[in-house]
């Protein structure tokens, strides 16, 4: 178990921390902070408010990632899926959200709008070559192994 702490930001006590919704879902459910109803038009992107900020230990990330329902029934998905959070940002946790679908969507209070996903980020050590060790594959890339 990873330690995970949440601070909720001043005037959002109404709006819930992130949870899953299922015993075992990967997935914590994010609720929107914004102070009016927002809506999107279609094609229109915008950056929404959570309520909280967090902190995790430097062996996590956590991914922002789209609900599927929003994604089928509304074409509502994050532009930057999966959106990631690094384990020193204390800012407000956002959700950039895109609206592809052909309809004005608006985004309520509360509204459960993304999900996030936290993973292990393997610690490396980057270090500059000359040269790089052989392999079959060579360079060879998108596609070259056929359809
Ligand atoms: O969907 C997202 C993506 C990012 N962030 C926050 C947390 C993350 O740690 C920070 C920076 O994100 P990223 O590294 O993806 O963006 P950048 O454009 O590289 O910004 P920076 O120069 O601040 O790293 O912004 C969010 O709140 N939501
Ligand atoms: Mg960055």
């Amino acid at each position: 178990m990873y330690p995970v702490q949440l601070r909720r930001l001043p005037g959002n006590e109404d709006v819930a921390l992130p949870r899953r919704m299922s015993d075992m879902a990967a997935g914590f459910d994010l609720h929107a902070a914004v102070a009016e109803p927002l809506v999107l038009a279609p094609g229109e992107r915008a950056l929404v408010p959570t309520g909280f900020a967090m902190a995790m230990p430097v062996e996590l990330e956590a991914q922002i990632r789209p609900r599927s329902g929003l994604a089928y029934k509304h074409g509502i998905t994050c532009l930057n899926t999966p959106g990631t959070i690094d384990a020193d940002y204390r800012g407000e946790v956002k959700v950039l959200l895109v609206n592809l679908g052909q309809q004005p969507f608006t985004i309520e209070r509360g509204e459960r709008i993304a999900q996030m996903v936290f993973q292990r980020v393997p610690q490396v050590s980057i270090e500059e070559v000359d040269e790089l060790s052989d392999t079959v594959r060579g360079e060879g890339g998108f596609g070259h192994t056929g359809k």
